[in-house]
């Protein structure tokens, strides 16, 4: 199935079903009527939302960096600032969302810009901590472009810890990973995330 990342709106009918049928028991054992109006096509909703939440288990993050890269010659720094991202906590199932800040410094090969953005949604739309999401954006896009260097840092808020457990409302996690240069070189580090703390538009 090529460009799944691409057909949001298309689910596996049996899967949705399936799905649907233990949201309306959870709803019971919750203590919900769900024969009520409001509540009769909530399974469905519901089912399909997760489906939609969790879709980049279906994609391949490498296979759409590789779909658009680019022989050339830039070696210098290239950042995408500010992807927001949206992912589900594995503990807890509830939402973590913030900002990713990606880097990397091509080594003969570059990659079409939204292409790193869509690689951060298709690890984000899977059930996962934070650490294990920032890692994988970065091997993703080592593994795949082998630049000089790639970096990520990303800073969440998570529901778990806001509307549930601890209850702090303001608290946000940064987690960051690098390779070769970012990691080597302190300029080069120090350039990244001076350019991703300012406020250059
Ligand atoms: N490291 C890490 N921890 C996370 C992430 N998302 C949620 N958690 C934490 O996962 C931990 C699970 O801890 P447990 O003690 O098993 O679960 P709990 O009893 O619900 O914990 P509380 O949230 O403290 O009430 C909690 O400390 C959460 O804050 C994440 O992305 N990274
Ligand atoms: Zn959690």
């Amino acid at each position: 199935m090529d460009k799944l990342y691409e057909r949001e709106d298309i689910y596996d009918v049996r899967t949705v079903e399936e799905l649907a049928g233990h949201y309306k028991r959870i709803l019971e054992l919750l203590g919900e009527d769900t024969s009520r109006e409001g509540l009769l096509k909530t399974p469905e909703r519901v089912a399909k939302a997760m489906a939609f939440l969790t879709k980049g288990y279906g994609e391949d993050p490498k296979e759409i960096l590789l779909s658009a890269k680019f022989r050339e010659d830039y070696r210098h720094m290239v950042v995408v600032k500010d992807i927001e991202l949206y992912s589900m906590c594995e503990h807890h199932m509830l939402p973590f969302y913030g900002k990713a800040h990606v880097a990397y410094i091509p080594n003969g090969y570059i990659t079409g810009l939204s292409k790193v953005a869509r690689v951060v949604e298709c690890f984000a739309r899977r059930f996962q901590v934070q650490e294990r999401l920032t890692v994988q954006i970065r091997d993703c896009i080592q593994e795949a472009l082998d630049p000089m260097g790639v970096a990520v840092v990303i800073e969440a808020a998570h529901t778990c810890m806001q509307m549930r457990g601890i209850q702090k409302q303001n608290s946000v996690t940064t987690t960051s990973a690098f390779t070769g240069a970012f990691l080597k070189n302190q300029n080069t580090r120090q350039e990244f995330l001076q350019i991703i703390s300012s406020n250059l538009r």
